[in-house]
């Protein structure tokens, strides 16, 4: 659906070049929902501008729903972007248009007759859950009810490409997840391929199928989001599913447990899917007459399904420690001692 090739885009400043992207290949398949997750300045937004055609790449391809982008212009551009719509940060609401004109625009300019128009517009406000608020004007509604506006108005033409410029960025983490719950509800029922980009793992967790990571306009790493969560590669992926794991914070608690209980090993463990639900613990107290002392835990859903992460200590006869750290792996839990005694 969506393959960039060898892509790099180089602007010209007072300052000399700046290689906002570098070669960058990827495969985005139908229907799929695929996350750009990078901090500032490593290169997103250009990328979303590469995918819409509204810039051109410096080398390789860009191709989208079976159009080059890169490579076409005038009015061949202009219709293949009516199948690759957009939804932005500040939602970019007409402000003196009401709820209903908003998403009736596009069809007024694609020439959709007054009839079918105010049919279509009527489904997408069902579709977004607006019904009621068709005569509200932007400045009555709240932030998530204007993107839910966008997001009506990104679908009236059909489109075969959604991108979701930092959609959620300006919204509080409940309304958030509203949001992202509305997309992945969208990306089911109409098929629609989403391509998002953002700085926030927690929208890669909550909705995307895959994720790529970009740093310095490079994609570092890019692969399925569960087995990415579970075995980041690039230290800047530590970093980004630290955020939702939550293990950043634990690092405290690390220390105040070696300072009252120096001994023993502590160890984060790793769960996906069936094995979050499993009494491991207890098996493992059990088994070999261990001490374990939980430092941290977290569970958390992906779209691919649940992940847990679990910082413990465990202490108690040395060979015995051992022999659980065993147990753990051959469970296939993935194992990771990260102070000794
Ligand atoms: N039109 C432009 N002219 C010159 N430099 C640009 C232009 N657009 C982007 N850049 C530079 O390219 C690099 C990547 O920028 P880009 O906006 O794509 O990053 P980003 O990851 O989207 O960050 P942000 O979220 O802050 O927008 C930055 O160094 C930026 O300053």
């Amino acid at each position: 659906m969506i393959e960039l090739k060898d892509i790099s885009k180089v602007y010209k400043s007072k300052n000399g070049e700046i290689h906002a992207v570098k070669n960058v290949n990827l495969s985005i398949s139908k229907g799929e929902i695929f996350g750009i997750i990078g901090y500032s300045g490593a290169g997103k937004s250009t990328m979303i501008r590469l995918l819409n055609g509204l810039e051109k790449p410096t080398s390789g391809t860009v191709d989208v729903n079976g159009q080059q982008v890169s490579s076409i212009s005038g009015n061949a551009l202009r219709n293949a972007r009516q199948k690759i719509s957009m939804i932005f940060q500040h939602f970019n609401l007409l402000w003196s248009r009401t709820v209903a004109d908003n998403i009736a625009f596009p069809l007024e300019i694609a020439g959709v007759p007054k009839e079918q128009r105010d049919k279509r517009v009527k489904e997408l406000i069902d579709l977004v859950g607006l019904s009621g608020r068709d005569n509200a004007y932007p400045s009555q509604l709240s932030g998530g009810q204007k993107q839910r506006v966008g997001i009506a108005r990104a679908l009236a033409n059909n489109p075969e490409v959604l991108l979701c410029d930092e959609a959620t960025s300006a919204l509080d983490p409940e309304t958030t997840d509203a949001i992202l719950e509305l997309l992945l509800d969208i990306n089911k029922r109409l098929g629609l391929t989403i391509v998002l980009i953002t700085h926030e793992m927690h929208v890669i967790r909550k909705i995307c199928h895959r994720v790529a990571v970009m740093e310095a306009g490079q994609v570092v790493e890019q692969g399925n989001v569960l087995q990415v969560f579970q075995n980041p590669q690039a230290d800047i992926t530590k970093n980004f599913v630290m955020q939702v794991s939550g293990t950043k914070e634990s690092k405290d608690s690390i220390e105040q447990i070696l300072v009252n209980y120096p001994t023993g090993k502590i160890v984060k463990l790793t769960f996906v899917g069936n094995k979050t639900e499993q009494p491991i613990i207890s098996q493992l107290i059990k088994q070999f007459n261990v001490e374990v002392n939980i430092v941290h835990g977290n569970i958390s859903q992906t779209s691919g399904g649940p992940y847990g992460t679990l910082i413990v200590q465990i202490d108690g006869d040395q060979s015995k420690v051992n022999q659980a750290l065993q147990l753990l792996q051959s469970l296939e839990i993935q194992t990771e001692v990260i102070e000794h005694a």
